[in-house]
């Protein structure tokens, strides 16, 4: 019966080329555990724009050209944008919390709507400041504890979030940022496809509790992430209790949240953390891309240079701030481009589940099939982009260079696109402005930077090693003019 089941669904659907597996496995154990970019890449060259794989029970179609990410998951989002069930990833580790993995309902559109309000629109501005204070803390540690660069960028990023989110700053070697990124990579390294069988085989979830192998140990993440993310709730109601909170996201989210339409307590730790989480790793992981674009394609950054001198001076007059970026349309565009080069932070895209069967071009796909853009075959393609492997920041000088979300896939498409793009964007601008008009980058000759396996998971170490140094004396002495308060400030 199975087998006439399954014959007869081959008849109603026509599915893109499959890629060989075994048996009931499917492709489950050819896809690497981690870093899958270069794998999906691969298989893109061999069957074009579309192929199938099945993960477990799961089908799962990789799209690998802008034209077809365009065509479905932009141009018909409405139906192409549901979360297939992570029993392990989202059930269990997340409390069912994580927007990232919500299915398309009521909850995923209450939790994005509240995060939207406090990231786009006139909010953006609110990140200013902030931005503005923590990149002067992030060229002070560049100036003295350039061993510390990657250390530096996420303490920058994360503490951009945690101003505006939680109303306090984080430190260098805060043993708090550094928990809250293992958190992070904990939940990365689980969500790829084929590392827990029960997301792949969603049927294993019907087995009882105590079978799940798996369960203890994702009930040990929860533990650990919620700990994490409730530490800085608590903190926030022993500051109002002290009289020193400053007003932030949280107090007011909180203040909400007396009313009658309330989350559960996980669902509100969920939200505070992956503002947190989110907030922090991305921009992170994107500094750093630039930085190795930087040291491997030395002609770029002598180019931006120029144009940050022709505006700030070429003895280290003044920082570029916020007022200049109409001046400054080559720093923008290499921040698209370290968007764009080696898009590691979802190196094969995100599963989207089709809400309903759908036609394309010949094909027919079932309801709850998985449709995801190939990152890194689509970024990486001669199709795409010229010399695909150079970092040339020229490719953005178009008509769309102030369009952060357009010529690339780093954020997403459709309405799961990154809720947080516009934020992340500026972090990254404004980081990036100001770093390279102060230092330059340059490989280590004993240690090349392979920039086509930059680890995706760092365990709090710099994935690829980097010589940093200041400019000149004029500049160094410009960041002990400048930067020394913001390092100082405290709330
Ligand atoms: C700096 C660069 C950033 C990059 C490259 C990035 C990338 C992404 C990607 C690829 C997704 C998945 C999109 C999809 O499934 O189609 C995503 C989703 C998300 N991002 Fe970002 N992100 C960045 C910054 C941020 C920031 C600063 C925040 C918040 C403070 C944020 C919050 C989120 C959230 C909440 C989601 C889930 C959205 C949903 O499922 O509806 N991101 N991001």
């Amino acid at each position: 019966y199975g087998a006439l089941q399954s014959r007869l669904k081959a008849r109603k659907y026509r599915m893109p080329p499959r890629v060989p597996g075994i048996p009931v496995f499917g492709n489950t154990f050819q896809v690497p555990l981690v870093q899958q970019g270069p794998w999906g890449k691969e298989l893109a060259e061999k069957y074009g724009e579309m192929f199938t794989c099945s993960f477990g029970g799961n089908t799962w179609v990789f799209l690998n050209s802008s034209r077809v990410v365009n065509d479905l998951l932009e141009r018909r989002a409405a139906i192409y944008c549901s979360r297939p069930p992570f029993p392990m990833t989202q059930s269990i580790m997340s409390g069912d919390s994580r927007i990232v993995l919500m299915p398309y309902n009521d909850r995923w559109r209450a939790v994005r709507k509240i995060m939207h309000n406090i990231l786009a629109g006139r909010s953006q501005d609110t990140f200013k400041p902030y931005q503005n204070l923590e990149s002067r803390h992030l060229l002070y540690d560049y100036l003295h504890h350039p061993d510390k660069w990657y250390i530096a960028n996420g303490r920058f990023s994360n503490s951009v979030i945690m101003s505006v989110v939680f109303g306090t700053r984080t430190d260098l070697d805060s043993e708090q940022t550094r928990e809250l990124f293992e958190t992070i990579e904990l939940f990365l390294e689980n969500q790829q496809p084929g590392v827990n069988i029960v997301d792949g085989f969603n049927i294993l979830d019907k087995l009882p509790k105590h079978l799940q192998w798996w369960r203890p140990r994702g009930e040990k993440i929860f533990q650990k992430t919620r700990k994490v993310y409730k530490r800085e709730l608590d903190a926030v109601h022993a500051r109002i209790k002290a009289g020193t909170q400053k007003p932030c996201f949280a107090v007011d989210f909180l203040k909400q949240q007396e009313g009658e339409t309330k989350f559960s307590e996980t669902q509100q730790l969920f939200l505070l953390g992956t503002l947190m989480e989110a907030g922090s790793d991305t921009s992170r992981v994107s500094l750093g891309q630039i930085i190795a674009g930087a040291a491997t394609y030395p002609d770029w950054p002598a180019k931006a240079r120029a144009q940050l001198d022709a505006i700030c001076g070429v003895n280290a007059e003044r920082l570029p701030a916020w007022d200049d970026r109409d001046a400054l349309p080559y720093v923008t565009a290499v921040v698209k481009e370290g968007f764009r080069w080696r898009p590691n932070i979802a190196e094969i895209g995100a599963p989207t589940s089709l809400i309903r069967d759908d036609e394309y071009e010949g094909y027919r796909f079932p309801a709850g099939t998985i449709f995801t853009w190939n990152a890194w075959a689509i970024a990486l393609s001669e199709k795409e982009y010229e010399q695909p492997e150079r970092f040339l920041p020229e490719r953005f000088m178009d008509e769309h260079l102030n369009n952060a979300l357009k010529g690339h896939w780093a954020f997403g498409p459709g309405r799961r696109v990154c809720v947080g793009w516009k934020v992340g964007e500026m972090n990254v601008w404004i980081a990036i402005a100001r770093l390279l008009y102060c230092f330059e980058f340059e490989e280590d000759k004993d240690h090349p930077i392979d920039t086509m396996t930059i680890p995706q998971i760092t365990k709090n170490a710099a994935p690829f090693a980097v010589k940093v140094k200041v400019r000149s004396e004029k500049h160094a002495a410009l960041i002990e003019r400048d930067c020394l308060e913001a390092v100082n400030t405290r709330y």
